[in-house]
This record gives structure tokens, sequence and C-alpha cells, in this order.
């Protein structure tokens, strides 16, 4: 096929969206994954839990890892108050390159710094690069097997603080064992898993929400 789906995926945006409407935005991603084409977003039923999240947490800081599209870039930067800054790390130029045009769609792009790189490289310059301290939130959404090497370097980097929370998509389906493990079992984090589907399916999935207890 000539375009490829995060392409299809984008021209349904911008066909169905109204542009500066971040709701409008998710919905016709939503209709266009349930009616023409699946994709791995997180979707509408995990996404509603991502809200309540991140609505309880009130974060400043956000960083996502595994940005795609940029249809969960979107649920989250809708519901931060002005002033908040989202970073949203993706690894393949193409998503980069398609989730920049989703979230200026939803007319969110001055408050979302989208960097294109490897996890692994660009955590430990963030601290530098954006003048933080510790994330209040992070979405780990990318490869599965980065999120507990991921979640290391961020301890290590002082990039978690007392409170900060830790939402990760995907821990059933396509999973993360060695993940999950980790932050069960380690008294560093409080965890709590949010049963649920994959996205657009009725497969079995679910959420795991960690609190960093501090160090
Ligand atoms: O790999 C994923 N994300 C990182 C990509 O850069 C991912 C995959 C799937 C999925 C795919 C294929 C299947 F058969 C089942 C699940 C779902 C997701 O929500 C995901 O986030
Ligand atoms: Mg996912």
């Amino acid at each position: 096929t000539r375009t490829t789906r995060p392409q299809r995926l984008l021209q349904a945006v911008s066909i169905n969206a109204v542009r500066g409407d971040p709701d409008s935005v998710i919905k016709a991603i939503d209709h266009f994954c349930k009616h023409t084409e699946w994709a791995m977003n997180v979707g509408d039923e995990k996404g509603a839990i991502l809200d309540l999240v991140v609505m309880e947490t009130c974060p400043s800081t956000v960083l996502e890892l595994g940005t795609y599209c940029g249809y969960s870039t979107v649920r989250i930067t809708r519901l931060l108050p002005p002033a908040t800054k989202l970073i949203t790390v993706e690894m393949n130029p193409e998503y980069a390159h398609v989730a920049r045009q989703v979230i200026q769609h939803a007319g969110l792009q001055d408050k979302v710094c989208v960097l294109e790189g490897e996890s692994a490289d660009l955590i430990p310059k963030m601290a530098n690069m954006f003048g933080i301290q510790a994330f209040d939130f992070v979405f780990l959404d990318h490869w599965k097997d980065h999120y507990l090497p991921d979640i290391r370097l961020l301890e290590d980097c002082g990039l978690l603080a007392q409170g900060s929370v830790v939402l990760a998509d995907n821990v059933v389906c396509p999973g993360a064992p060695d993940y999950l493990n980790y932050v069960r079992y380690n008294l560093k984090y409080s965890s709590r898993f949010y049963q649920a589907h994959l996205e657009y399916t009725r497969v079995l999935d679910g959420l795991e929400r960690s609190e960093y207890q501090g160090d």
C-alpha cells in the first residue's frame, strides 16, 4: 500500500476532527480504529483510566515514552493546566512526524515537546535540557522490553521523586512481565493494576500504576 497506517490515521484526523479541539481528535482516531483500521493507540477504554490517573495526579512535569501517532499525548495534554509541559519520546521518525501533525491539529503544540530518538539516550540528558528535577507523571507505552531498563534509568538519573506516578500500558498484552515483577515486589514502589482490554478489542489487557515511594 502506498500510504502507511499512521498517514491514514492522520488523514482521518484532518478530515474528521475540528482544528483546535482535542476531544474531536480523540474521537476521530477512535472511530478510525474501530471502523476502518486497528492501530496501537491506548484507545478509549484504557484512555478513560489514563485520564483519571492524570487528573488525580495533577502533574506539573510529564514524560511519555512511546508517542506513536500522538493519541495519548493529546489525551494527557488536554488535561494539563496552561503552564505545564509534556515531553514525549519517539524513536521512529515517521511516527514522530505524524504525531506532531496530530498534536498540532488538536492545538496543543505549545504544550508538547516531541523528542526523536532512543529513550535510553535521551533520559540522561532531560534534567539539563529542560531544567527539571523530577517527573510527576510518566506514561510508558513504547517497546515493552524497554519499560524495566528505562524506569531503572529514570531512578538512576534522579528523575523520580516521592509521589511520582508511573503508568504503564500493555502490561498484559503484549505484556511486560519483568517490569511488572519489578514494580510489584520492589518496596520503592506502591503498585496497582487496572484491568481493561487491548485497545478496540475484547482481548484482556491492563494498565499498572506505580507510585515511587522515594529513595
Ligand atoms: O508495541 C507497542 N507500542 C510501542 C510501539 O512503538 C504496542 C503494541 C500493541 C500490540 C500490537 C500487536 C498486537 F497483536 C497486540 C498489541 C499494543 C500497544 O498498545 C502498544 O503500545
Ligand atoms: Mg500501548
